[in-house]
């Protein structure tokens, strides 16, 4: 069967030694490589011009690379129609830029209009677009001055989501915005993300903002990429001093809120059966293990205390709680910090085993950096 090429992007952007320069002898990307796969959320973070704008633009074809190639969906950017793509992209900056003559549904759907999109749909988009960003259908009749910095950076999000795009650009999006604002703003681009599935490219000059949104976090130094990996690769990193210092004793603060246990999960740690006491008797324990979890089918019972002349005995099971995997490594610490366990284990929803999490890994890392 003949087979249509499929137009629709499906969000996959490449620069191939990719560099910028505008002419002043000095160049603002330098051979970048990086790939942006679908559904990422990618931040791009770096000391002030280090081209985290300029790779922005570069996406949405603002502006032209000096060398090398960029692709989005496998196709070289120069090959697409400009104004098709551009409708592909939505572009979120810290100055908002709403039209203060158009009420706020008028401001979502906007690009709707140019688009040739009927009024009713238009303004059946704008109630759907303005519940997901957290406000409310009293909003669409007001005008951009009466709303909050914050209110105008939410209207700002669903702007760009109007026309679906699978790509969005944001640059500095929540920069001007209070903390407490910010925070709320970055819990809800996070739903919003698990929500639409867009690829995200997010450039901010926040190591806790960059942790806490991106599943793919970018440094960039003077045009050149330094790191691109998950929140892990960085906080984990112990050899490039430049990432570490750049990061800092404020990326574990910022990893330790954000990251699930479940990323740092332990799955060899030795557990015993409690029904199956030979087996139990074969364990060999390291030095340096003096507790165990105590399973039964699979299910989390309790923890077993080792001696050096190890011998089971159900009633020394001792009823510690286990934490969830969803729970961050944050909460985990309190509870050592309260309860001075060495490990915790993990269980999911329905209560079964799923490793340890051992606190010391991260806790230690953590005085590395601080020192
Ligand atoms: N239009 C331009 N003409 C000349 N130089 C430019 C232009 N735009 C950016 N540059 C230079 O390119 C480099 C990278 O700039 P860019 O704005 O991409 O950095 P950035 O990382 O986004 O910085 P910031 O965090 O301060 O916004 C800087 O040295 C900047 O001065």
């Amino acid at each position: 069967m003949f087979r249509r090429e499929r137009t629709i992007i499906v969000a996959v952007v490449k620069f191939e030694n990719v560099s910028k320069d505008y002419g002043n002898g000095k160049k603002a990307l330098k051979n970048l490589n990086l790939e942006i796969n679908e559904g990422e959320f990618v931040t791009l973070i770096g000391p002030s011009g280090c081209g985290k704008t300029t790779a922005l633009k570069l996406i949405n074809g603002l502006i032209k690379s000096s060398d090398g190639n960029i692709y989005i969906n496998n196709k070289e950017i120069s090959k697409w129609n400009q104004i098709y793509l551009r409708r592909q992209i939505g572009y979120v900056i810290q100055q908002v830029g709403l039209f203060p003559h158009l009420n706020i549904s008028e401001n979502i759907s906007y690009v709707l209009k140019i688009k040739g999109v009927e009024k009713v749909q238009r303004k059946q988009r704008a109630r759907e677009l303005i519940e997901l960003v957290g406000l409310t259908k009293n909003d669409l009749k007001k005008y951009p001055r009466e709303l909050s910095g914050g209110q105008q950076q939410r209207v700002g999000v669903a702007r760009a989501l109007a026309a679906d795009p699978p790509i969005i650009l944001m640059d500095e999006p929540f920069g001007a915005i209070d903390e407490i604002t910010r925070k709320k703003l970055q819990d809800e681009l996070i739903d919003i993300h698990k929500k639409v599935n867009k690829t995200i490219i997010f450039v901010t000059h926040d190591i806790h903002e960059a942790m806490k949104l991106g599943n793919k976090i970018v440094l960039l130094k003077e045009g050149e990429l330094i790191i691109s990996g998950s929140r892990e690769d960085i906080f984990f990193n112990q050899e490039d001093n430049y990432i570490n210092e750049f990061f800092g004793i404020k990326s574990f603060t910022s990893y330790a809120d954000v990251a699930n246990i479940k990323n740092t999960l332990v799955k060899n740690y030795p557990t015993i059966e409690l029904n199956n006491v030979e087996n139990n008797a074969k364990l060999k324990f390291e030095e340096d293990i003096n507790i165990l979890p105590v399973l039964k089918n699979g299910q989390y019972i309790g923890m077993y205390y080792i001696g050096k002349n190890f011998v089971f005995m159900k009633e020394n099971i001792e009823n510690i709680a286990a934490i969830n995997q969803n729970k961050t490594i944050m909460e985990a610490l309190e509870i050592q910090f309260k309860e001075g366990y060495d490990i915790l284990p993990v269980i999911d929803n329905e209560n079964n085993y799923l490793g340890v999490f051992k606190i010391n890994k991260a806790y230690n890392n953590m005085i590395k950096k601080a020192n």
